[in-house]
Formats: C-alpha cells, structure tokens, sequence
C-alpha cells in the first residue's frame, strides 16, 4: 500500500489514498513500535481536480470529524501530486469542516487555510475556572492556566471524558500580546506537540475574554506554531502554518 508521511506544526500523519483496496489496521501503521509511527492516518479520496475528501483516523483508530494540522498535509498531498496546484485554491473537505487551502510560500511548504464555521463554535463556558468547550470541527476543551503547573499525562485523560463522546484538551496561557502557548492532549491519541484546531479554539476563548486582542495570534505548541486569525462576526477562521514531506513509500502489511 502506498503511503506519504507528513509532519505538519507538530502533529505528524500519514496519508493514504482511499482508492487503495488493502484493509488498513490503523493501530499498527501508526504504532511507533511495530509501524511507521503517526499520530494518525488520513485517508484521501478525489473529489475533482483540486478537491479531497478526508477521513481522519487517530493513532488509537477512533475517527475525527476534523483535523486542522491533518487537513494541511492533505493539502500537500494534493500539490505533491499534483503541482499544477501549487497557484490554486485546493478544498479539503472533512466530515466536520470544508477547508479551502493555500500555498504561501513554495519554500517548504507553507499553506493558509480557511474555513467559514456553519454555526458558533463556543458550546459551553465555566468562566470561573477558565474553561471554555469549542467545536471546530473537533471538539477542544480550552483550559487557560499556569502552564508549569499542568501534569498532562495526569490531566489530559481526567479532562478528555468531561464531553459526550470524549474532547481534546487544549492547555494555553498567554505569553505575550497576541502569543499564546498550548499544551496540547489529543482524544485518541494522547500527548501530541501541535494542534491546529485546537490552537485556534485556544485563540477564541482568549480573544473573547481579553480586550484589545489582535485579530491575528500566533500559538505556539511543544513541536508547532500556527498564526490563527479569527473574526468572530462572521465566524471565519484562518491558520497557517508549515508542511513537510518525510516519507514516501510501500507499507507491507
Ligand atoms: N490534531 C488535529 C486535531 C485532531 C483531533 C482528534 N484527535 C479528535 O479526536 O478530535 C488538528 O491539528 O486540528
């Protein structure tokens, strides 16, 4: 089976063609131990010329309905293979959201990415304890706090059960005007070192509660930075960030 493996903003992923007819045991090509190594597998599948139907798969198996990071290396799967695209708008659609991606800079590959919400993304808030639950196509749970004081391993997990059907839980704290830092803990996978929907959802809930935030942020993750702009008004959301290419191959299975 023909795989690419990608590695965008701290979240790597591997990408493969739908079409292709092997059963694919999600557990085992993402597995570090006995496989390539992922936080995931993505599958793509045509659409037209410069249109791609995503699934998301986590390293655990468990689908998504959206990945940000995710949908950002099907993009360059697109180029990759076809580089006609490369002055193109190229769509991403996933099950939770359309993502319309484009080429930034052709020197690795720099993508922006936007996406018009169907509908507002904030689901609930307990202001008190600074936590604010978002659907950006994925659900992200946003806990602003001392980031030092954050046992993610300990955390992660007890936050990951507080929404129906599990949600990732994003740790952010500001750490300069329009910088944000986030720690992110991935339903289905764990400890990640990005998250671009989650960068963003972290960028909303900070935006919302600081007056004179810049529309356009820049998170920063473990492994990952994404500039995020967010205008609430007309629930358009931007994210931009990096791609790379790392492997490319046949996974005997
Ligand atoms: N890493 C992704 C989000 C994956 C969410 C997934 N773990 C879920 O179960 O919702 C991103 O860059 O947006």
């Amino acid at each position: 089976m023909q795989f690419w493996k990608f590695e965008a903003e701290g979240n790597s992923y591997i990408v493969v063609e739908s079409s292709n007819q092997h059963p694919v045991d999600v557990q085992s090509i993402c597995s570090r131990r006995v496989g390539l190594g992922s936080d995931g597998l993505l599958t793509a599948e045509w659409l037209d010329e410069s249109t791609v139907r995503m699934r998301v798969f986590n390293a655990d198996g468990t689908e998504a309905p959206m990945c940000g990071n995710g949908a950002r290396c099907v993009a360059a799967f697109a180029y990759v293979n076809r580089p006609h695209l490369k002055d193109r708008d190229i769509v991403i659609q996933a099950k939770g959201a359309t993502v319309t991606h484009r080429l930034a800079d052709t020197d690795g590959m720099k993508f922006n990415a936007v996406i018009r919400l169907d509908q507002d993304p904030l689901i609930s808030k307990q202001e008190a304890e600074s936590r604010y639950q978002y659907v950006v196509g994925s659900p992200h749970l946003v806990i602003l706090t001392d980031l030092d004081a954050v046992n993610l391993t300990e955390e992660g997990p007890r936050f990951e059960s507080t929404y129906d059907g599990g949600t990732n839980v994003m740790f952010a704290s500001v750490v300069d005007h329009g910088v944000i830092r986030v720690l992110p803990w991935e339903r289905g996978v764990g400890v990640v070192e990005g998250c671009a929907t989650g960068s963003a959802a972290a960028v909303m809930a900070v935006a919302m509660r600081t007056p004179n935030w810049p529309t356009e942020s820049e998170v920063l993750t473990p492994k990952g930075c994404v500039r995020v702009e967010w205008n609430p008004m007309d629930r358009m959301l931007s994210m931009e960030g990096n791609v790379s290419l790392l492997a490319e191959g046949t996974y005997f299975a």
